[in-house]
This record gives structure tokens, sequence and C-alpha cells, in this order.
């Protein structure tokens, strides 16, 4: 009896400590980045939506932009190509981006189920919807990579409509250029611009690895928090490969264009987001500006 009694003082607890944050992150903007890497079951899926969700309940304003870059290897590879990437991101011909469309179409309304069997209100778009991201032809240090959309500008009314009415909005990475062609946009290069026109308090990736690390071969070089120039530092000297490049480059650009907080965060790990946002325990990395480190 004491120890139920003990363990119910304990949630109770639990819940006080959350409170200054519930009520500094009230009606904020979150933007969270939801990679393919995170995604590997049904599980883990659920785990992160059911964090966004709650988000959502006690009165912050979650928007998700979904990956699949992992799922989108896995269907190129069924006809038959092999996928490339060049500077972590996808080489994409026509039939590639074909494939990435579709793919990251099924995720999103995958997502957007997970969301609506919460009682949650949920409405999946991609970049080409309402304008949202508008693109032009994107090369990876002057080669050809195909359909792939460097962000020349967002439209984010749709955004606000949709957080205006309560709904969760769920994006996938796709955007049109001026002449309405299709193109494959890297999700984190998506949620930062995104982040950025939406002036989100937060910004936070969820990926699969416990965050930045100096020497990926080496557990002891973790980084649990970094200033925008250390992180350009890193990327300068070549500490930085494959995706977690883009998110990096993401990281800086948001905080140096006044989003406050970016985080990297372990979506592998059950909950990460609301450890992350509602307790003081400083999960993953932290990109901070150079002012605040001062
Ligand atoms: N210095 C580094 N620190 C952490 N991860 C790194 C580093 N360099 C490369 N990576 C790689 O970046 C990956 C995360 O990027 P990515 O696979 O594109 O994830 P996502 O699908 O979530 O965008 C990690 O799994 C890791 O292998
Ligand atoms: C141009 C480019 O690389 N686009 C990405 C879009 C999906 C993505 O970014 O997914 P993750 O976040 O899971 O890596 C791709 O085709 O894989």
């Amino acid at each position: 009896m004491e120890k139920d009694m003990e363990q119910v003082m304990k949630k109770a607890e639990v819940l006080i400590e959350a409170l200054p944050y519930i009520q500094k992150f009230n009606r904020k903007i979150i933007v969270v980045k939801y990679g393919g890497s995170a995604m590997s079951n049904e599980e883990l899926q659920k785990n992160v939506i059911k964090d966004v969700t709650l988000l959502k309940l006690v009165g912050f304003k979650p928007i998700i932009v979904h990956g699949g870059g992992k799922e989108i290897s896995r269907w190129v590879g069924k006809v038959g190509k092999e996928a490339k990437f060049i500077n972590g991101l996808r080489v994409t011909d026509e039939e590639t981006m074909e494939i990435a469309e579709m793919v990251l179409n099924k995720v999103n309304k995958s997502l957007v189920t997970m969301v609506e069997e919460l009682g949650v209100k949920a409405v999946g778009v991609s970049g080409k919807d309402g304008g949202l991201l508008q693109v032009e032809k994107k090369y990876s240090d002057g080669q050809d990579i195909g359909y792939v959309g460097e962000i020349t500008g967002v439209n984010p009314d749709i955004l606000f409509d949709m957080l205006e009415k309560d709904y969760l909005p769920i994006i996938a990475p796709i955007g049109l250029d001026k002449d309405y062609h299709t193109y494959n946009i890297n999700a984190d290069d998506a949620a930062c611009a995104i982040a950025k026109a939406v002036h989100a308090e937060k910004l936070a990736f969820l990926t699969d690895i416990e965050g930045l690390y100096k020497d990926i071969n080496d557990k002891s070089t973790f980084i649990s928090r970094l200033t925008a120039s250390e992180a350009e530092g890193l990327i300068h000297d070549g500490y930085i490969g494959g995706g977690m490049l883009p998110k990096l480059n993401n990281c800086t650009s948001a905080i140096r264009n006044g989003v406050n907080r970016v985080h990297i965060l372990d979506g592998r790990l059950a909950h990460c987001l609301l450890l992350e946002i509602f307790t003081n325990q400083g999960i993953g990395t932290a990109i901070v500006s150079d002012e605040e480190e001062k």
C-alpha cells in the first residue's frame, strides 16, 4: 500500500516538474523533424507520435516534417536500382523521383493515421500544397544530382491556417519549381526552412543516433552542447559525414535565423521528445547561438 502511494506521489512529482515547461511553451510552435532512420518499426513510430500528440494536447503547436530515406532506398532497390547519395543527398533521376514521391506520401498518410487514432486531428500535406515549399534545382559541389530541390521560398500560410483550426500539420519534403516540376527535398532542409518561416520556438531532429559525435567511431567524443560556430568548425574540418551533414548545416542555419533552440535527439529512445522538453535531463545534442554561450 505504502509502495503504491510512493509511486502515485512520484507520478505527481513528474507532472509538477513539467509545469514550468508547459507554461514556457504554451501555444509556441515546435517543429519536429522525424527522420526515416528512426522509423524502423511501428512501435517506435507510435511512441514518437504519442509524444507529439501529447505536446499538442497540452497546448503546444507541433508541426511534423518527416523523412523516409531508408524506405525510399528500399523501394528504389526493388526496381533494381542502386540508391546513390552525394553529400547526404539522394541522386534523384525521374524514376527515383516518382518512387520518392509515392513512398513519402505513403509515410505521410501513415503518420496522419497514427495521430488520428490518438484522437487528434491531423492534416498531411507535401511542400507542393498551397505553395508551401518553392524550390530550384540544387547542385552538390557543382555536380548535377537530378531532381533535388534547393528551397528558395516558403509560404507558411497553409500551416498557420491549420494551426489556427487546431490541426496538427504533417509535411512530406517534396516541392515544386517555378515551372511546376516536382523535386525531392532533403527532409532536414525542409524542416529547417519551415521552422524559420513560422518562427518556431524549437526545432528537434529525431534521428537514429544519440546525438553528435566529434569522432563517430569514438563514443567518448559525444557533444551534448555546442554553439553554431563550433558546429560550423566541425563541418569545415571534415568531422561530419553522411546524413549528419545536412542535419548539422540546418541546425546552424536555424539558430542563426531566429529559431531559439535546436536539438538532435535519438528517436530510437522511447519518449526522447518528452524527456528533452519536460525534464531537466538534457538528452541529445543542443545547438545554441554564440551569444547564448558567452
Ligand atoms: N559526427 C557524427 N555524429 C553523429 N552522427 C554522424 C556523424 N557523422 C555521420 N553521422 C551519421 O549520420 C546519421 C544520421 O543521419 P541520417 O541517417 O540521414 O538520419 P535521418 O534519417 O534521421 O535524417 C547517423 O546514423 C550517423 O551514422
Ligand atoms: C534530396 C534527398 O536526399 N531527399 C531525401 C528525402 C527524404 C529524407 O530526407 O529522409 P530522411 O530524413 O529519412 O533522411 C531522400 O530522398 O532520401
